[in-house]
């Protein structure tokens, strides 16, 4: 689990100092009106599209700072919330990163929000709803949420939750948008300022990925990320040959089965080889 204040990301925007962030849609806007209407956000979407980066563009934008949870199967609503530790022989309570989100007014962004134990949706609930509450069960105290401060989740649908999903009463407390890759100027635009690679070396990248989407479903569980053709760049642009650079980047991290890997490999060799 993180819980960091806005991390600056590797690449600013050079005007304005905030994490590089290139929009698809009206996602900004989307988000600054919840943002002002106190409506908490549900993002969906693939792994490496781009969610993280968007929360951390919009906070730093907003001017406020980012409290991020990575959740896991073992989150328990003490981690948000936070717990009584022993320090220097005293007990002292410790607030988690959430109770410090709404204590400073901050945006707490909780990443695959449907990893974390059951008892968390019992936190998010009075939060996520007009009260806008935290109650902190061992203090005594019941937060209200000032204005500043916002809840945003994320999840991705692809993978996994066949088992475990947000339940009805969880989800319907959120405004959602939905999340994929980019399309493939936007793309290329974003391949090419994270890595340093010309626009022309990222469009080829860029057309070799939408190949290799295609091939989800038949042999893959997830389409390759915006996240690993940014790796692939980099690597490329640091001088690594194609071939192998692919291989690291956009085959081993995809498929342990061997076939799936010579099938990506074919597909590589067909635009590149
Ligand atoms: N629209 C975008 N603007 C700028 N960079 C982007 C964009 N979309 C993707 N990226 C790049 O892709 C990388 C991965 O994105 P990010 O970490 O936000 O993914 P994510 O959707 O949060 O993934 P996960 O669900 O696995 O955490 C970023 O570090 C950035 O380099």
């Amino acid at each position: 689990m993180s819980h960091t204040a806005t991390a600056p990301a590797a690449v600013h925007d050079l005007e304005r100092d905030l994490p590089y962030y290139e929009p698809v849609g009206n996602e900004c806007a989307l988000f600054e009106q919840a943002y002002e209407q106190r409506l908490p956000l549900l993002l969906k979407g693939p792994t490496g599209c781009g969610k993280t980066r968007f929360v951390s563009h919009m906070a730093a934008k907003l001017g406020r700072p980012l409290f991020t949870v990575s959740c896991h199967d073992d989150l328990t609503a003490a981690d948000l919330t936070g717990r009584y530790l022993l320090q220097g022989g005293e007990t002292r309570w410790v607030d988690g990163p959430l109770t410090r989100a709404v204590r400073e007014g901050g945006i707490c962004y909780l990443d695959e929000v449907v990893e974390a134990r059951k008892d968390v949706t019992v936190v998010l609930h009075p939060l996520t709803d007009d009260r806008r509450m935290l109650p902190l069960e061992r203090t005594g105290e019941l937060l209200e949420a000032p204005k500043d401060f916002m809840l945003v989740v994320s999840y991705n649908p692809g993978y996994q939750h066949i088992l475990k999903s947000l339940k009805p009463s969880t989800r319907q407390r959120f405004v959602a948008m939905s999340f994929d890759f980019p399309p493939p100027r936007v793309e290329c635009d974003i391949v090419s300022r994270e890595s340093g690679l010309s626009h022309e070396r990222c469009a080829a990248l860029v057309n070799l990925a939408a190949r290799l989407r295609e091939l989800k479903g038949q042999d893959l569980e997830e389409g390759v990320s915006t996240r690993l053709l940014v790796y692939c760049a980099t690597l490329i642009n640091a001088g690594m040959p194609i071939l192998e650079a692919t291989r690291a980047t956009l085959v081993e991290p995809l498929s342990d089965d061997l076939d799936v890997q010579e099938g990506l490999m074919e597909a590589i060799q067909a635009t590149f080889g």
